[in-house]
């Protein structure tokens, strides 16, 4: 780990070394600061950030393609917004404290409670339906032990007020729009799609009271990552009886809409909305995307009805996004029944695939011109020449200091500058400075005020 010493005494040696290199930390006489972000956080230096920005606007493009409005909120949130009894591993893990103030606070571990609090503050006011789409970072606080990370930043859609499955047709119509943009198929990935109704119907069957839906669709949602049985132990934990569980466990394997008709009856709740939305989906033409699977439950407690996830076909990452119906979630805070649904794509797993899938875009820094004087004494003349430029709308690095030209070059390639515009005195003298395109090599002196035409000439 990289440290700095700061108001230590400095010995020879270390000054020769300067103020950190690689090697045993210098005697720590005061306060050191770690050059490391917070445990399971990341910086996000240029070439990170870039990523980053490249992926945050491909998500922004679906949203205004789908017609949604931007939305943000506090990172900080009540901590009332994310206490559940269901036992998410979302709500054991929240980055909670309580403030100076004596407030019971949490940094948000996921953003629809968000949305829904906004939504209610809104009230009647806010015109329905509702579409809006946040990108924020979500916190956890696990114990390292797990190596995770405590951050990560989430891009979510929902639509509130359509109680019908058009909704989550445009929901999952959004996701294939965006891996589809960043050259993602559906060889590479699927989506998975069932209804939470189909667990509360088999529920219903064996007399499972409604209050522990909740938890059993979380302890349900385990089954890809602990053992069957454990998930058993689990279901019987919450009193769910061995027959129940073993027909919860059965009904997960169902395999096609028609194998759950045959078990639920063709008039079931979730047997129609699948039907209706695997229709919906047909006719927009993005089926070869979605499959059933009735062992998708989704690990949050408030889904209601439809679930789906994204996955990986060659199984070996997490799942890429989540979502589904969350009809009584407003309600719980005090508002009216308020249909809903969404989804939460975070910004972890899509990279990893990217990466695997080698579609992750090469991104430099976009600078149009470097501008240099050769001389100091022209220096200011080259902040004039690079303010011209500027107000033009180019991108442009104003050599700041005295450096030799074939710095200069080395830069601009560095940079993949298009143009580098020298400021020599015999030009200046004659009202010009020398342009040099570094693409096609020529190079010329060119007017001051003919620059930004030229510069515009040399763009075509
Ligand atoms: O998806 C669960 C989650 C929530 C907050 C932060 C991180 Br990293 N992961």
């Amino acid at each position: 780990r990289m440290y700095a010493v700061v108001g230590a005494t400095v010995t020879t040696s270390e000054a020769s070394r300067g103020p950190a290199s690689a090697g045993p930390p210098p005697p720590i006489t005061e306060e050191s600061i770690d050059y490391n972000p917070p445990r399971g956080t990341r910086d996000f230096a240029p070439d990170e950030m870039r990523l980053r920005s490249w992926l945050f606007q491909r998500f922004r493009e679906v949203s205004r393609l789908f017609a949604f409005e931007e939305v943000d909120f506090p990172v900080l949130e009540s901590e009332a917004l994310f206490v559940r009894k269901a036992g998410e591993e979302i709500t054991q893990q929240l980055y909670n404290f309580e403030d100076k103030s004596g407030r019971r606070v949490s940094l948000r571990p996921e953003l629809t409670p968000s949305l829904a609090r906004l939504v209610l503050q809104k009230g009647k006011g806010l015109p329905f339906p509702v579409k809006w789409f946040a990108i924020g970072q979500c916190w956890r606080y696990e114990r390292m032990t797990r190596g995770r990370r405590r951050e990560h930043y989430q891009w979510n859609m929902d639509i509130l007020g359509i109680s019908g499955v058009e909704a989550e047709a445009e929901l999952l119509a959004a996701i294939v729009t965006f891996f589809k943009k960043v050259g993602i198929t559906s060889e590479d990935v699927g989506i998975r799609v069932s209804n939470r109704k189909v667990l509360q119907s088999v529920l219903g069957r064996f007399g499972v009271p409604n209050e522990s839906f909740a938890a059993v669709c979380v302890v349900v949602d385990k089954i890809e990552k602990i053992a069957r049985d454990e998930v058993e132990g689990e279901l019987l934990k919450l009193g769910v009886s061995k027959d129940a569980a073993d027909g919860i466990l059965s009904a997960l394997s169902l395999r096609t809409l028609a194998e759950l008709e045959a078990l639920l009856g063709s008039e079931n709740e979730a047997a129609t909305e699948l039907k209706q939305l695997f229709a919906l989906v047909d006719v927009y033409g993005f089926s070869d995307w979605l499959s059933f699977d009735a062992s998708v439950v989704r690990g949050l407690a408030y889904y209601t009805g439809t679930v789906f996830e994204g996955f990986d076909k060659a199984g070996k990452l997490r799942a890429i996004c989540g979502g589904g119906r969350y009809d009584r979630l407003l309600s719980t805070f005090g508002g009216e029944d308020t249909p809903a649904c969404g989804f939460g794509f975070g910004d972890a797993v899509i990279v990893e695939l990217l990466k695997e899938r080698q579609l992750l875009p090469a991104l430099q820094q976009d600078v149009d011109c470097i501008v240099f004087s050769l001389e100091d004494t022209l220096r200011p003349q080259a902040g004039l020449v690079a303010r011209t430029l500027r107000d033009a709308g180019y991108a442009v690095e104003l050599v700041l200091e005295s450096k030799k030209m074939k710095w200069a070059f080395k830069h601009a390639e560095r940079l993949q500058a298009k143009h580098l515009v020298l400021l020599g005195s015999s030009e200046w003298e004659r009202g010009c400075v020398r342009i040099k395109n570094l693409i096609s090599r020529e190079e010329k002196d060119v007017a001051i005020d003919e620059l930004v035409t030229e510069v515009d000439m040399l763009k075509e």
